[in-house]
């Protein structure tokens, strides 16, 4: 008997991550962008919960535990607020993971001989997510829930697949999704998926600052390619300042808030100007710099400590009225509970 049916499903958590730098270069034929990024994952944790079915049927809830279950906006005609929730379907990417699992794992059944009269597996699962993680906000919650369901399906149906595997199958679901698994702090190239990862002796301290309403990412990667054009700007092979990768890796704060850098912040605050004004009240409240977070519209403030990341937390939620979450890092990648 499986472990899973002793105690009737499993858990996985799996971190969100912020881009200490993010550089953006030209669009390929493929329709992405090739970048280098600099990962690193916090501790705002998406869980996703796994229970087996009999059947090969996969079913996917939201927890009404989650702190976020959509995004709002305001609809430009009409001037309703129109709220759009995480969907709970075939589109959902745990749902996409699950599949993606489970139809790797038929196949391989079906290479390997079983004897006769063998039952197949069925690999049904229902998954129930509680999202922590900003939808919609640059913060790769949606990955983090690949990338917990991955896991926790992987343990559930005992695929005995490694991280490295299980990575590879996420790489086909987004390109943030490897990371998610991996965690920690790691360089990503390629389109992100191409991962380095780095050894890290600190930790840095950040304040999170979601917005009210998502942004979608591929129309913040389309908003900079237009104004580059613009300006006739051709985009270069993105490249990573050492500097900043070594600081990232000692946690000199110092020295992050000096060298991090995102691509995305320019087209992101050009969609959403009120950004300008959030990232200039972090300033004033003490964060030593303050930057979008890879596509956004979430906003990011490194602070020294965790003492000052409390206190710049609780000083732009009695400022602004906004939710904002003291946060540190390297925080590990997708595990089980
Ligand atoms: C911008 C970043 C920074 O880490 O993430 P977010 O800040 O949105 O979480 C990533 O590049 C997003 O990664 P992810 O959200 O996994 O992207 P995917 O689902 O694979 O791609 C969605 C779409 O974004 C665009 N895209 C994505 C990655 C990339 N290197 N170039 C792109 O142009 C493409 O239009 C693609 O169709
Ligand atoms: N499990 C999920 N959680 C959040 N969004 C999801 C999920 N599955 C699919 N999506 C879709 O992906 C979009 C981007 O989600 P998310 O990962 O939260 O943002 P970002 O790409 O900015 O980090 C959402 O607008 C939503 O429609």
């Amino acid at each position: 008997m499986r472990d899973s049916e002793l105690f009737g499903h499993v858990t996985a958590v799996a971190p969100g991550k912020v881009n200490l730098s993010l550089r953006v270069g030209p669009l390929r034929p493929d329709g992405y962008h090739s970048v280098a990024s600099l990962y690193y994952a916090v501790s705002l944790l998406e869980e996703v919960s796994a229970t087996p079915r009999q059947d090969s049927a996969i079913t996917v809830s939201i927890s009404e535990r989650s702190t976020f279950t959509g995004t709002t906006h305001t609809d430009p005609e009409s001037g309703a607020t129109v709220t759009t929730e995480v969907p709970q379907d075939e589109h959902n990417l745990a749902y996409r993971a699950a599949a993606l699992l489970r139809d790797t794992l038929k196949e391989r059944d079906a290479a390997v001989l079983t004897f006769p009269g063998a039952e197949p597996s069925a690999y049904g699962v229902d998954l129930t997510i509680t999202k922590n993680v900003p939808v919609a906000g640059g913060m790769g919650g949606g990955s983090a829930d690949a990338a917990a369901a991955l896991v926790a399906c992987s343990a559930l149906w005992e695929a005995g697949l490694t991280k490295e595997q299980l990575a590879e199958l996420g790489a086909q679901l987004g390109a943030d999704v490897p990371f998610a698994i991996l965690g920690g702090a790691a360089v990503g190239q390629g389109t992100g998926e191409n991962l380095s990862p780095l050894l890290t002796r600190g930790e840095l301290h950040l304040v999170i600052v979601p917005a009210s309403t998502g942004l979608s990412t591929p129309e913040v990667y389309g908003t900079l390619d237009r104004m580059r054009a613009e300006v006739g700007l051709q985009a270069e092979a993105p490249e990573l300042d050492n500097d900043l990768v070594r600081a990232a890796c000692t946690g000199d704060a110092e020295l992050v808030a000096t060298l991090m850098a995102n691509d995305l912040q320019a087209p992101a605050v050009h969609m959403l100007p009120d950004l300008d004004d959030m990232l200039d009240a972090g300033m004033v409240e003490g964060a030593m710099q303050g930057m979008v977070s890879g596509s956004g519209p979430t906003v990011m403030f490194l602070v020294r400590d965790a003492a000052s990341a409390s206190q710049l937390a609780t000083r732009l939620q009695e400022r602004l009225d906004v939710w904002a979450v003291p946060v540190h890092g390297p925080a590990p990648g997708a595990r089980l509970l």
